[in-house]
């Protein structure tokens, strides 16, 4: 049987949808998700996501690497799935949704998805880096030269490495540009290569930009390589609260396969 899928991307980070309501769709199929997410001989995205129902909420969103393995909150995936719930009906302009770590709020207005992310209560400081779980596991460290850089090896070096081992971090180069202003490119556990944009990555950059002092501001524009992005937060006592991740997230192309 031919499977529906629709395509979106959000700031260059891609996703395969899919509308998962009736509980059709096999879960446990890693390779078959991992075909799907193929660039050469599937669809071809950075992840997976389905699309459900739940109880109490607008919708509950499942979400998968492009390895095929379910993983940790997707903050671009979860911009998208905003997008897609409102082409399928399912909200109108604002969502309250679940997923892998906790309820999200969100509003859409045309292609910009404001998403709530959760609260980050630790950032650890180290010498030469910061780290910080924004709904994933993020390593963030300066580099001056982020343009000619070679992020795939240097990122799964770090991503493989001490303390990380297999269970892993995503890894964020940071260029600081102004004081509101930070370029990041990121390397992204699960997809094992560069993305063009990651929304709980950029998340961490702002974050952790403003907690070692690179930043007194709370409201951060980032440049990531697919487009910008804008992360605001409040600060009380340590605790980074009211985190909001800004940006485009657009339907690309419908399909069955
Ligand atoms: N692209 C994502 C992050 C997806 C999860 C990540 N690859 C992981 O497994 O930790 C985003 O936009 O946040």
């Amino acid at each position: 049987m031919l499977q529906t899928f629709y395509k979106y991307q959000g700031t260059g980070n891609d996703f395969v949808m899919i509308d998962n309501r009736q509980q059709t769709f096999d879960k446990n199929n890693t390779k078959y998700i991992s075909f799907l997410c193929d660039r050469r001989f599937g669809i071809g995205a950075d992840g997976l996501i389905l699309l459900e129902n739940h109880p109490d909420l607008d919708f509950k969103m499942v979400y998968y690497n492009a390895d095929g393995r379910e993983s940790t909150m997707c903050g671009n995936g979860g911009r998208c799935l905003v997008a897609f719930a409102q082409h399928l009906g399912v909200i109108d302009n604002k969502a309250v949704f679940e997923a892998i770590d906790g309820v999200h709020h969100a509003s859409i207005d045309s292609n910009m998805v404001k998403l709530q992310m959760q609260d980050v209560p630790v950032i650890e400081k180290h010498q030469n880096h910061v780290f910080l779980n924004t709904g994933s596991p993020h390593h963030v460290q300066f580099e001056e030269a982020i343009d000619n850089f070679d992020i795939k090896n240097k990122g799964a070096s770090i991503r493989y490495g001490e303390p990380y081992n297999e269970a892993g971090s995503n890894v964020n180069f940071v260029k600081k540009i102004s004081e509101t202003t930070f370029r990041v490119r990121t390397y992204e556990r699960g997809v094992e290569d560069e993305t063009l944009s990651c929304g709980t990555g950029v998340t961490a950059v702002a974050l952790a930009m403003h907690y070692i002092g690179e930043t007194e501001k709370n409201n951060i524009t980032i440049h990531a390589e697919g487009g910008e992005l804008q992360v605001t937060f409040d600060v009380e006592n340590g605790l980074y609260k009211n985190v909001w991740l800004v940006g485009s997230a657009k339907f690309v192309f419908k399909g069955e396969i």
